[in-house]
Parts: structure tokens; sequence; C-alpha cells
């Protein structure tokens, strides 16, 4: 459907219940949308019956019962970071978290996902290339975003000129080679997917071509901006809301002794980590993260829809058909009628009013929601978990006072990394 050029944003939280529900299966906004580079994945599809089409395949990797069973995969990796955290704390130095949890989430989601992990937690001091490119994306999304050109001139040439013409996105291009090399391996000889290290990448489920009611397997141009969509949606996410909520804690000396008494209640023996499950009865934990959540928002930028033709009421306005629509989800959580003191962390607010839960919309709402909401959830409490218990945690003193960000996108950090002094404890 063509859109009109009106773009209306909506800064009253009713319009995001309003915009993002159930019911509505608007389009999504193709300037925004196309400038992604993956319009053929379920994050990238204009409409919902393409998108719905895609998700309901990829919903089995992404249900609860098939999150809860891979999360050993998750703790192996939670593990292998702990013990990176303490060869670096050995050596007395304090430990940049921002990129530490980055490469922590890279690795999940490339292990869990494409059954190879890049092994980011293992570079020194958590400098690793794929983790500074990704950081280099949102720049290069806003560019595509406002010049066609600019996008056609980088994506059509071959990429070592694209590398050449914009260097940022250089670790980029060659992470979406590094996928198309495995998505045409897997094409070529698909007994390798019985090879990878365990059966739950998104790959058994998208080449399979019983998965799908045409029983056509998507083209590799597909796949690829599929395994670029799960990369790219589910690492700075779940890495923001670590680092934020780390930052936080670390700040708040009650909030952090509560957090760590719980932790110890359910899990007082160091070689005996609790479960998945013991976790999310964890009213504290559940909280923090809660507050961690509606503080880093997880997207900045509205996400627009385009009001179908017989048009549509917004806050009891009558907005006209093909109108760009949007509510960002700051608007909803700094919003101080509903949130006393937003820009305060405290995690109290949730346990003193369940009814904000209505308010909390950081992986959105509506048909287009989070595919990864299940496995951000299980990430979120096992690496707090796993990091506030297994170390004693102090924010070093060349952190940034306080959290700046803009937005591309994502909310995209900047006035230095956030870096910890961890020692670790051993009961
Ligand atoms: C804290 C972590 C996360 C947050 C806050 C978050 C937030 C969001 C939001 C707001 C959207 C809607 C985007 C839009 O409407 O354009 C979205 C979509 C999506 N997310 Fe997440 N996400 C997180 C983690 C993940 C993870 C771990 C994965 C998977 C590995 C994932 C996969 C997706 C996909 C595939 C979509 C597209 C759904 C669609 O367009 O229909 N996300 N996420």
């Amino acid at each position: 459907m063509a859109t009109s050029s009106v773009s209306l944003h909506f800064a009253q939280p009713q319009a995001y219940h309003d915009i993002y529900n159930n019911k509505n299966r608007w389009d999504k906004d193709e300037i925004l949308y196309r400038s992604f580079d993956a319009n053929h994945s379920s994050f990238g599809s204009i409409t919902y019956a393409e998108s719905k089409e895609r998700k309901d395949v990829m919903n089995r990797v992404f249900s609860t019962n098939a999150i809860e069973q891979t999360q050993g995969l998750i703790v192996e990796k939670i593990n292998a970071v702990c013990a990176a955290f303490r060869r670096e704390s050995d050596a007395k130095e304090p430990i940049d978290i921002f990129y530490g949890f980055r490469c922590l989430t890279v690795d999940i989601i490339t292990y869990l996902c494409f059954g190879s992990s890049v092994d980011a937690i293992e570079e020194p001091h958590f400098n690793a290339p794929i983790v500074q490119a990704m950081s280099a994306v949102g720049t290069t999304q806003v560019r595509f975003k406002y010049s066609t050109l600019y996008r056609n001139m980088i994506l059509k040439c071959p990429s070592y000129l694209s590398k050449k013409l914009s260097p940022e996105t250089a670790g980029v291009v060659d992470m979406r080679q590094m996928l198309v090399e495995q998505i045409n391996g897997l094409s070529a000889d698909p007994e390798k997917l019985a090879k990878l290290p365990h059966q739950t990448t998104i790959y058994h489920l998208l080449m399979s071509k019983e998965a799908y009611r045409t029983d056509t397997v998507p083209t590799t141009g597909s796949l690829r901006d599929e395994a670029q969509t799960v990369l790219f949606a589910g690492a700075d996410t779940v890495g923001n809301t670590l680092m934020l909520g780390s930052f936080h804690l670390m700040k708040q000396p009650k909030a952090y002794q509560a957090l760590k008494e719980e932790l110890v209640g359910v899990w007082p023996v160091m070689e005996r980590a609790p479960d998945l499950r013991t976790l999310e009865r964890l009213p504290y934990l559940t909280a923090v993260i809660k507050e961690a959540l509606r503080l880093t928002s997880g997207v900045t930028t509205g996400l627009s829809r385009v009001v179908p033709p017989e048009g549509a009421s917004i806050c009891g306005t009558i907005v006209p058909g093909k109108t760009i629509v949007s509510c960002g989800n700051t608007f909803v959580h700094y919003n101080a009628d509903t949130f006393n003191d937003p820009m305060a962390f405290s995690p109290e607010r949730w346990l003193e009013d369940p009814e904000l839960e209505k308010w909390l919309v950081p992986f959105s709402k509506g048909p287009r929601m989070c595919l990864g909401i299940n496995l951000a959830w299980a990430e979120l409490r096992l690496k707090f978990a796993h990091v506030f218990r297994n170390f004693d945690m102090e924010l070093d003193s060349s952190s940034p006072q306080e959290l700046l960000w803009h937005d591309k996108f994502l909310p995209t950090y900047y006035g230095g990394h956030v870096k910890a002094k961890m020692t670790a404890v051993s009961s």
C-alpha cells in the first residue's frame, strides 16, 4: 500500500496500545524498515502475512519450552564469560562489562541459532572485532534510512569496494559473508546439519521444507536476512539491558544487597547453580530486570506503522488511512504520570504496583512484537544471577557518571564504557 507523506508520532502512552495490539495487522513503514537490509526476514517483512509465515516456523525454537531445554547451552557460555572475568580480575584490571556482556550475547546467539560460536568472549579484554563492527552499524542504518542512494551504493557494489567506501561496516560485511557461506554449505550438503553441535539452530527449522505450508525452503538471501536479523535483534538489546542494570546495581548498595541476598537464598552452595525455573520465581531479580528493560527501553526509535485505508482512532484522534504512525517505547517508559521519578532506577516500583506491568513495553506489543522474548528473559535471568552470585562487583571510577545515549534504532550509549572491579567469591 502506498503511504502518505504524513507521519505522526504520539507522545501519550495510551497511543502505544492503540497502535500496537493484536487486532491491528498494520504494515510496517518502508522508509524505516528498508534501511536494515533484511527485507526478507521476519523483522524486515513489511506485511503481517509475510512475517507470520516465517515467525510460525521460527517460534518452535523460541517457545518457552524450547528455551527451557536449551538453558544448558546458555549456561555453558555464561560459565565461559565468568572464567574470562576471573582471568581479567586476577590481573587487577577493571573489566569492561559493556564489551564483556556484548561478547557474551553474541556468542550465545551464534552458538544457539547458528551452531557455530564466534568465541568473542575469548578476545583479550573483550575487544572482539565482531562486537566493534556491530556497534558501528547504528550509524550506517541511520544513513541507509535517509539516503537510498548511499544504501544502494554500499549494498550493490562488491564487498571489497563497499568496505573501502564505508570502512566502519567492514566487520559486518565480513560477518554477512560468513553467514552466506554457512548457509550455502548447509544447502549444498544437508548432512552438515546433523554435524552442528546441537539440534536447535534456526537452520534446522528454516531449511526443512515440511515446515512450510508451501513446501518451499526460503532462498539463501532470505535465510541470510533472517540470520542477520536474529544476530542484531538478540545481541545488543540483551547486552544493553545487562550493562544498564549492572551499572545501577553497583551504584545503589540497597538494591545490590537485596539482589545478592535473594540469590544466595536459592543458591547457597556455589557448585549447585539453580535452574531457570527457580530463577523465574525470584521477585527481586525479576524486578531488577523489568527496571533495566524499562530504562534501556529495548528499541528507542518509534516503530512506524501504516494506518490501513479505512483509518483508525488513536488516543481519540481520527487518523486517515496511509498515515505513518508511531509511539516510541521511551514515551511510555519515561512518562512521569505512570512512573514516579521515571529516570530513577527503582526495582521496588514493580513489587509495589503490579498495575505498572501494562506499561512495560520493551518487546513491543501486537503481532509484530519480539520473537525472542522468551530467550531474552532466560538470558537475562541466568546472566544477572550468575554474574552477581559469582562476583562482588564495584563500579570502577573510570566509568561514566550517568548513561548517555542517542537513538540509532537501539539506544547507542556514548561517554565511555561501564567498567567494574570484580572479585570472585568462593562461597
Ligand atoms: C532485551 C532483549 C530484547 C528486546 C528489548 C527486544 C525488543 C524487540 C522489539 C521492540 C521488537 C519490535 C521491533 C519492530 O516492531 O520493528 C523486536 C522484534 C524482534 N525481535 Fe526482539 N528484542 C530482544 C531480544 C531478542 C532476541 C534474543 C531475539 C532472537 C534471538 C529477538 C528477535 C526478534 C525478532 C526476530 C523480531 C522481529 C519480529 C517481527 O517483526 O515480527 N529479539 N524485538
